[in-house]
């Protein structure tokens, strides 16, 4: 699944986004370039154009551009109105002029907007909406991957919004109560301005549709929370690679944004709030770009995997083992977006099961689902021979190897592979770290790899398996009949509900949340398809 690892991750490699700006230097392809893979959608295209510098994140120095997009209570904005403001907005940064930020990244801009508030440095908008304390943070997911933390974990801001985040949080909840309608309205005006937009999205787009939106709202409303949205939007920039997302769809995605939003919440829409949004989401995409024309450099926007091996542990469970093209670089506790020949264009998230391999062979434990599209083809009908995609590794449950911490970890269902490529990760560093792994299930039965892991246990001393079923315990109520705890990292995956209730159990249990490590709950809840 892609999501934040406590210090959680949503990687975002698997949501979409854009952002409003001009490339400012044509699209550069890699030195030893990815060609285009036989067998990819027609529309992928060739990425990685820069786009132009834009303004800072809630630090305008002059007063907002008169042409911003506003839509009156009621009205969209017009694609007019958007245009030029954007366009405006992107000559103001593009010179320099904003406040001597040019030339910096996305990245130092909206780290440098995280100071917006106390800092004497930071002008305020000439007109700023009352500062308000941020509400509590929203579900962050992974995917804002490798942020690694978990929506449940992202620590509580200690500051007032910015001026932009707080009017991007009072959008935020005016249109809560009606998140399916704005969602729906997003992909209905995406569809019908950009009709050559829809071959990227899969062709049903019930559980999926909303990913791509969702991920922008979730980065917009955690604009404050640098660290963690930077790495977020990296990660998301990286992901989208795979769709073949260019850097003029994002001026598109932008306008749709704005224009369901100022819809739905048009009792609060005004310029101001226009405006905020402009300049938000223009700084998502410009990270996302950057994180992706960064990328195309190094890496392939997919792998081709092709299924070498398919052993079927229970009814609904199955190790899929996959060789990719290439070399495929990951760590152990990442995760894959993974799509499959039978549902084009629906990428699930599965964690790799194992560390890094001198084969380069990846495998991942499936279990299907009801209704899970992904899932049930990869268990009931891919067989050795079949070719998969993968998209790039994400996560940060990964273990930290300059510490000798012990590691309590916690592995429900299929969520133990993670933990397996943990416990392989520390053999292989050799370092005798107390390894404490809790493996949960709900009947005997469903211990489907516990022989795999005490055979691990047999030869590593230093680690302990202790399977845990439920009609006899609950997973995290058996953590706290053991211990103590406080000098463990905890790593946990599972389903949701395993997650936040294991989070609970460990702080109660003493263990600081900046230890505990999961992917993005919001993640999982898509990766259980
Ligand atoms: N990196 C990760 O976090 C990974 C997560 N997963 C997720 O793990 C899940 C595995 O599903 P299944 O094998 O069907 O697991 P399951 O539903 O059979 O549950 C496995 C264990 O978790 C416990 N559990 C479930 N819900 C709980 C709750 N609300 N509170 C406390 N404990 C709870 C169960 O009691 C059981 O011991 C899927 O949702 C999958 O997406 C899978 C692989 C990696």
């Amino acid at each position: 699944m892609d999501a934040p690892t406590t210090t959680s991750s949503d990687d975002g490699t698997s949501g979409g986004g854009g952002g409003w700006f001009t490339p400012r230097r044509p699209p550069k392809r890699p030195e030893d370039g990815h060609p285009q893979q036989p067998g990819a959608d027609a529309h992928q295209a060739p990425e990685g154009r820069r786009p132009a510098s834009i303004r800072p994140l809630g630090r305008p120095e002059g007063p907002v551009p008169a042409a911003e997009p506003v839509a009156e209570p009621g009205e969209r904005p017009s694609d007019e109105a958007v245009n030029q403001a954007v366009n405006e907005a992107a000559a103001d940064s593009a010179d320099g002029s904003a406040d001597g930020s040019a030339g910096s990244s996305a990245e130092e801009r909206i780290l440098a907007a995280a100071s917006v508030g106390p800092s004497p440095a930071v002008q305020p908008q000439p007109t700023p909406p009352p500062a308000t304390q941020s509400a509590p943070p929203p579900v962050l997911k992974d995917s804002v991957a490798q942020a690694s933390v978990a929506k449940d974990s992202v620590a509580k801001p200690s500051r007032p919004a910015s001026p932009d985040a707080a009017l991007v949080q009072r959008t935020m909840a005016e249109i809560g109560p009606v998140a399916d309608q704005v969602t729906s309205y997003f992909y209905a005006l995406l569809f019908t301005r950009h009709p050559d937009l829809r071959p990227m999205f899969p062709a049903a787009m019930d559980t999926q549709r909303d990913r791509l939106l969702k991920a922008l709202l979730t980065a917009a409303e955690h604009i404050d929370h640098t660290d963690v949205l930077v790495s977020y939007l990296k990660n998301l920039g990286r992901g989208h690679r795979k769709y073949g997302t260019r850097p003029e769809h994002y001026p598109a995605v932008g306008e749709c944004l704005i224009g369901s939003l100022s819809r739905y919440a048009s009792a609060i829409w005004d310029e101001e709030t226009g405006a905020a949004w402009v300049r938000t989401y223009t700084t998502i995409s410009q990270v996302m770009i950057d994180a992706a024309a960064e990328d195309e450099l190094r890496a392939p926007a997919w792998w081709f995997a092709e299924v070498v091996s398919h052993d079927l542990r229970t009814p609904d469970i199955a190790v899929v083992t996959v060789r990719p093209d290439q070399p495929y670089p990951f760590l152990a506790g990442q995760y894959t977006s993974l799509e499959t020949p039978w549902w084009p264009r629906i990428w699930r998230h599965y964690s790799f099961a194992s560390a890094p391999r001198s084969d380069g062979l990846l495998s991942f434990h499936v279990k299907a689902v009801p209704a899970g599209w992904v899932s049930n083809a990869l268990v009931h009908h891919a067989r050795p021979g079949d070719v998969l995609r993968l998209g790039p590794p994400g996560g940060s449950m990964t273990v930290d190897h300059t510490t000798d911490s012990g590691l309590l970890c916690l592995g429900g269902g299929t969520g133990i592979a993670p933990i397996k490529a943990l416990v392989e990760d520390v053999a292989e560093h050799g370092r005798r770290r107390p390894m404490e792994v809790f493996y949960g299930a709900r009947t005997d039965h469903d211990l489907y790899d516990i022989d795999t892991m005490l055979r691990l246990q047999q030869s590593h001393p230093w680690l302990s398996v202790r399977p845990v079923v439920d009609q006899r315990a609950h997973l995290p109520d058996a953590v706290r009949e053991y211990g103590p705890w406080n000098e463990y990292d905890a790593y946990l995956s599972g389903p949701p509900g395993m997650i936040r209730s294991g989070v609970d159990a460990l702080r109660d249990v003493g263990i600081p949340e900046a230890r505990i490590r999961h992917d993005s709950v919001e993640e999982l809840v898509v990766a259980g398809d």
